[in-house]
């Protein structure tokens, strides 16, 4: 049933590159028409590594009870995410891809169950989801390295794309709560961007407690560096304005050297936070760690930090962003229409 590590070249759309795992799967369902069928799998390289599992690049084809039946097309290539299979539960992040239809969320194709290649007897959810050449973590690198930023108008270009995702994701109350420039497609060659990995994602109701330790540090809103269980999806909104500031400075805004560290960083920028925000947000724990930062004040402007890169629009429309209060931060269908976008060319 498997090949592996076969060096046929991939056919089709897939050029030259090396297939390393070649196998069939009895049950893979097509996302748009919910079929179920037998699909053979090519995987190529890898293409990316997290927390929780690895991306490789991929083609499939539909198996009629002959591998060789070339009438076929091979279809794709892919990017197909495995991530342990949820025994107990179902997985959030095929679910909410199963319904997101946006062309700003990366699209799920396909989606199967399959074992570990090193270990059978352990099962994988398999997602196979359109696949992009990029991401804005590649790209923003790629211009540090040249020691250049990202052309404004791309900047724009981008912005606007990851604030209308997100407005669409917040519509429906989908927070995505680890937004990040790893986690955002994009494809250089004609400027399109899609937001990824839903992993962390979670449809939030309101007033319900949902966990505080999410986010990767550099890009946590204030109210979950302080331990707040109680948030919106404007915790996203905080990780745009990171993301902005960063396509624009070339590096993460706010390094914190731990958890607590990333509240004297934002200070560094924004200054310290109202008594409302304390009182309504801090948990005793956080009280204390935040009493060592008594007295830190602002030391950054953002007419300093951004202003060379972006004009007045673009510095204004960050600090309508890094607010310490939630509610006082646009929202992403606000920031679509945020006159930074008004020079945006029509495409
Ligand atoms: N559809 C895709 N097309 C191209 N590359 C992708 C795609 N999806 C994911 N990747 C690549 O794989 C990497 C990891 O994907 P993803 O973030 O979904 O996995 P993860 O295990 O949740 O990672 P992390 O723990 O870092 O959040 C991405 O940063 C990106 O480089």
């Amino acid at each position: 049933m498997e090949r592996i590590n076969a060096s046929s070249a991939a056919s089709g759309s897939s050029s030259t590159a090396m297939v390393q795992r070649e196998f069939i799967v009895k049950e893979v369902t097509d996302n748009s028409t919910n079929i179920t069928r037998p699909m053979v799998i090519k995987e190529y390289k890898k293409i990316g590594e997290g927390a929780f599992g690895s991306v490789f690049q991929a083609t499939l084809r539909v198996y009629n009870n002959n591998n060789y039946d070339s009438s076929q097309p091979w279809l794709g290539p892919f990017a197909i995410k495995k991530v342990p299979a949820q025994t107990d539960y179902k997985s959030r992040e095929l679910e909410l891809l199963r319904v997101t239809d946006h062309p700003n969320i990366v699209k799920l194709r396909y989606f199967f169950n399959y074992p570990n290649k090193k270990d059978y007897n352990k099962l994988y959810q398999h997602l196979v989801m359109e696949a992009l050449p990029s991401t804005l973590q590649a790209e923003i690198k790629r211009y540090r390295l040249s020691e250049t930023s990202l052309p404004l108008e791309l900047i724009r270009v981008y912005a606007y794309q990851l604030a209308n995702g997100l407005s669409y994701l917040h519509s429906y109350s989908i927070a995505h709560r680890d937004l990040k420039p790893s986690n955002i497609l994009v494809d250089p060659q004609d400027r399109s961007l899609k937001i990824c990995d839903f992993g962390s994602a979670k449809k939030l109701e309101s007033n319900a407690v949902s966990v505080a330790y999410i986010c990767s540090r550099y890009y946590r809103a204030p109210e979950l560096v302080v331990g707040c269980q109680i948030y919106t999806t404007s915790i996203d909104i905080w990780g745009y304005g990171c993301i902005l500031g960063e396509m624009i400075v070339g590096m993460p805004i706010f390094q914190g050297k731990d958890p607590y560290d990333q509240f004297r960083e934002i200070i560094k920028l924004i200054g310290p936070p109202s008594h409302d925000f304390y009182s309504r947000f801090v948990t005793a724990e956080a009280a204390t760690e935040l009493y060592k930062f008594k007295g830190s004040k602002k030391t950054r402007s953002f007419e300093k930090m951004f202003g060379s890169v972006v004009n007045a629009e673009g510095v204004m429309l960050l600090k309508r962003i890094l607010r310490y209060e939630p509610e006082k931060r646009l929202t992403a269908a606000e920031i679509t229409h945020d006159e930074f976008f008004e020079a945006l060319e029509a495409t």
